[in-house]
């Protein structure tokens, strides 16, 4: 790919830049630990450790349902997203599906090696895994709350956790599914698309229009000048305001709307098109909803065709709960610039992928909690998703690694892991499952889940399962009871 910049065309970089990734990126006791298996002459042992999450992030699937987080539970979101970055290390021994939709104890990663190695890439993995993810996740569900026909900007680099962490937010937001990105740096060097508009310090850095030095403009093909495009403009401006179609409206908004209006149809007259508004304070709905009415009457009035889908963009302070908010009330906004609240991933600080040892010289290790959700799957396995005949995921199933794998049509029984009154018989219908490409896989997993039907499962979304062979069950249980006789009856 490639990005033009100043006449200048530019590599875009699709793989890792950040050159603080080097091989000190990782927590002091994994190198106390790799220097004790050596010492302990257990350095080259096979091990296989398993990255997954315990906890859905940003509420997804949550029972209970609070007064502050129920806009939250709106969106059914209960899988997360885990993208490409991984890849860069080109460990012979990992088996990563990339920019999956994952969900709680499936393991986004099997890594398997010596387990000196192994244990040195835990921090590292899960540093590259959990804030892409979070961000990535954040940013898709924006995306879902706004809906899909509204374009979704980033505009955060400056709330952003320094550099690196507004480097990086941009990126995931993209793979997330927003459209574009204001942060130019980005746009340089992964080719994400860049918008922007203006500040109000521009507008309010002009005194009056005598300020402006030179008042020509060409026409747009060149072949006329207007001399003097602030009188056009003023005339428009005249001309609205004694419009009567526009008499009631215009002072809606006062200033802002009006000389936009004047100054895209001054613009109009010399073969331009005028890109748009961004609202950024007051009542969003409503100032959108009545911007729309007045580019609608110009229109018509004036003869301008397209100059009612003039793009309305909306930023400031926009969450989730703010987007669901305008749709319900019914707006016109087409794009949402959003910053702080998709690039700090506030709702959720972080996302807790842990990195598990399951197995180690082919034997099955597990960590035993009095903590249910924290008990881990042990033994090396292999994944799957089942789908329904819709093509909708509907469950996701570990088996061991020597089972042979589900067989389309076939049933197989898929059980909680730890539940043993939790069985489901499924029919299996197996599908394995560029910055660009990452972003519609993103996207297109996403419009896999099945949507949810009703206003009441958004609000208590349906929660995706994942499961274990009866095989595995098996296993699981008598291993870990020889070990632990913990209580699994709790729901994981
Ligand atoms: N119709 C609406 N429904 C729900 N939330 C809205 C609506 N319109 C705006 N908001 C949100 O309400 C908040 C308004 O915040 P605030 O009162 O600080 O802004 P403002 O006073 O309009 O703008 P500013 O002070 O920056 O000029 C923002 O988070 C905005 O996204
Ligand atoms: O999602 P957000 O974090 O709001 O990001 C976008 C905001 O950033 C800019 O203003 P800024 O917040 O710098 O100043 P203002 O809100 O006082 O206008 C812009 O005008 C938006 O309001
Ligand atoms: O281009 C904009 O409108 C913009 C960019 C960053 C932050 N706020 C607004
Ligand atoms: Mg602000």
């Amino acid at each position: 790919m490639a990005a033009k910049s100043n006449g200048q065309v530019s590599k875009v970089l699709d793989g890792p830049i950040n050159p603080m990734v080097t091989p000190l990126l990782t927590d002091l006791y994994q190198f106390t630990m790799a220097y004790a298996y050596w010492k302990a002459g257990k350095h080259n042992e096979r091990a296989v450790f398993d990255l997954y999450f315990r906890k859905n992030p940003f509420g997804g699937e949550t029972k209970s349902i609070s007064s502050e987080n129920r806009c939250l539970l709106r969106v059914r979101m209960d899988s997360l997203i885990i993208l490409e970055e991984l890849t860069v290390l080109m460990l012979k021994f990992m088996l990563c599906k990339r920019d999956q939709l994952f969900s709680r104890r499936f393991p986004l990663l099997r890594v398997e090696g010596p387990i000196a190695v192994v244990q040195l890439l835990e921090t590292p993995f899960l540093n590259l895994i959990n804030y892409a993810s979070l961000v990535a996740t954040n940013a898709a569900r924006h995306r879902f709350v706004a809906g899909e026909s509204k374009m979704l900007l980033e505009f955060g680099l400056r709330r952003a956790q320094g550099p690196d962490g507004g480097i990086g937010a941009s990126r995931y937001c993209y793979m997330g599914g927003f459209h574009a990105t204001s942060n130019v740096a980005a746009g340089k060097l992964f080719g994400i698309p860049l918008r922007g508009t203006h500040s109000h310090a521009f507008v309010s850095s002009f005194m009056s229009p005598d300020e402006i030095i030179d008042k020509s403009l060409h026409s747009s093909d060149k072949r006329s000048t207007c001399e003097d495009f602030v009188s056009l403009a003023q005339t428009w401006l005249n001309k609205i305001q004694w419009s009567n179609s526009l008499n009631d409206t215009y002072d809606v908004m006062r200033s802002g709307i009006p000389n936009f209006c004047a100054v895209a149809l001054a613009l109009n007259d010399l073969g331009y098109k005028a890109a748009g508004i961004r609202l950024d304070s007051g009542d969003l709905a409503y100032l959108s909803s009545e911007a729309r009415k007045i580019f609608c009457i110009i229109e018509k009035e004036f003869g301008v065709p397209g100059f009612g889908k003039m793009v309305i963009t909306a930023s400031n302070d926009l969450n989730e709960e703010t987007l669901d908010a305008l749709n319900k009330q019914g707006h016109e906004v087409d794009a949402f610039g959003i910053g702080t609240y998709v690039v700090t991933c506030y709702a959720q600080a972080a996302l807790g992928c842990v990195f598990k040892l399951v197995e180690i010289n082919n034997q099955p290790r597990i960590k035993l909690s009095e903590d249910v959700t924290k008990v881990s799957i042990p033994c090396k396995k292999r994944s799957y998703r089942l789908y329904g005949k819709e093509g909708y995921p509907l469950v996701d199933i570990m088996t061991g690694e020597n089972e042979p794998p589900p067989k389309v049509g076939e049933r197989i029984l898929c059980r909680h892991p730890f539940n043993e009154s939790k069985r489901a018989p499924r029919w299996s219908n197996r599908r394995s499952a560029t910055i660009k490409d990452i972003r519609e896989r993103c996207i297109s997993q996403l419009a896999k889940m099945r949507p949810e039907p009703h206003e009441e499962t958004k609000l208590n979304p349906t929660p995706y399962k994942v499961s274990v062979s009866a095989k595995l069950y098996d296993f699981i249980h008598s291993y870990g009871s020889m070990r632990h006789p913990w209580g699994c009856s709790e729901s994981l």
